[in-house]
């Protein structure tokens, strides 16, 4: 290489000169206000799926104008959709691929057609959106799988951790009221004792269902232990809480799975607990639990409400 063979004191002044001039590159770079350097520089800055489509609305707003942006994403287990903007009769729309794999589809809608020009400079701007979408993509399937159980696919125990924490900001905040219900299957280990771990599987995920179908949208059900679920309700009380969780169990004893000429069958007991004012997320779970373990103690197959006063 050219640099081996310069003198010290030729080395020594290229370098202040080079990192001039990359100082120079960065300050150009990052003031330059053209629309193609700042959505390059913007879009750059984030891994968020919502904010990289939010710049790229507020970006190509300013080249041209449009209704209303739609971009849709089958991601993981999840359809992703952002919309942005009142739609109009007029629309384009682009599915995103690159590299042989599929990133999402997008369409632009308005009141008035997109002339040649206009599509042309959609394309190339959504060039620049591109790979920073597929690593948009990329890390929110990371983060999906990092917050979902395997075996079920429902949400594990990290995601209500998180999911605790949010609402005892929001039932701070606001006073709302959100009600935790703990449920646990009965004697599993014996049901994996006759007839198999495939067999306890098949029921894992069976109850997974069961608690998708007896809760509604608003609801959220996280399996966070191995034969423990929790089902967060908000703007609930004890009395919806117990109603909820009794008829989660009932769909619990309605489970059959086939094994041979038997059928496998479990039921479950339940712990019942309205988060008090102020009450930290482990305080919450472990009232929870507590009404839980009072269920289990109590013969099992049953709900107990927690106090509201401790
Ligand atoms: N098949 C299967 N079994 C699991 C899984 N995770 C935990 N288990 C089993 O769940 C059983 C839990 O046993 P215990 O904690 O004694 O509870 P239990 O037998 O349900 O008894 P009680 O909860 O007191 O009614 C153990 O046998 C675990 O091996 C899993 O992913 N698949």
């Amino acid at each position: 290489m050219a640099g081996n063979n310069r003198t010290p004191l030729e080395a020594s002044s290229a370098r202040p000169a080079r990192l001039v001039a990359l100082r120079q590159a960065r300050e150009a770079w990052t003031q330059a206000d053209d629309p193609v350097a700042r959505l390059y520089r913007r879009v750059s800055m984030t891994l968020s799926l919502e904010t990289l489509l939010g710049i790229f609305a507020e970006e190509l707003g300013q080249v041209l104008p449009f209704g209303q942006l739609v971009y849709r994403h089958r991601l993981g287990h999840q359809d992703f959709v952002y919309t942005s903007g009142m739609g109009g009769p007029h629309r384009c729309d682009y599915q995103l691929n690159l590299e042989g794999n599929h990133y999402g589809a997008l369409s632009l809608t308005r009141r008035t057609r997109f002339t040649e020009d206009e599509l042309e400079a959609i394309e190339f701007l959504l060039g620049i959106l591109i790979c920073p979408l597929r690593n948009a993509c990329q890390y929110a399937l990371v983060e999906q799988a990092a917050l979902t159980d395997s075996l079920t696919e429902i949400p594990n125990k990290r995601a209500l951790d998180m999911a605790l924490a949010r609402d005892c900001s929001i039932g701070d905040r606001h006073g709302d009221a959100f009600t935790l219900i703990l449920c646990d299957l009965d004697y599993f280990k014996d049901v994996n004792d006759t007839f198999g771990h495939v067999i306890g599987d098949h029921i894992l995920k069976a109850t997974a269902k069961a608690l998708r179908e007896a809760t509604r949208d608003g609801d959220s059900i996280f399996r966070f232990g191995g034969e423990e679920f929790a089902v967060l309700l908000p703007h609930a009380d004890s009395t919806d809480g117990e109603q909820v969780a009794d008829r989660i169990r009932a769909a619990i004893h309605d489970i059959r799975i086939p094994c041979g000429d038997r059928q496998a069958r479990v039921t479950a007991s339940a712990g019942v607990a309205t988060r008090r004012k102020e009450e930290t997320p482990v305080q919450w779970l472990a009232r929870a639990d507590d009404a839980l373990y009072r269920a289990k103690d109590a013969g099992r197959n049953r709900t107990h409400i927690a106090h509201v006063i401790a």
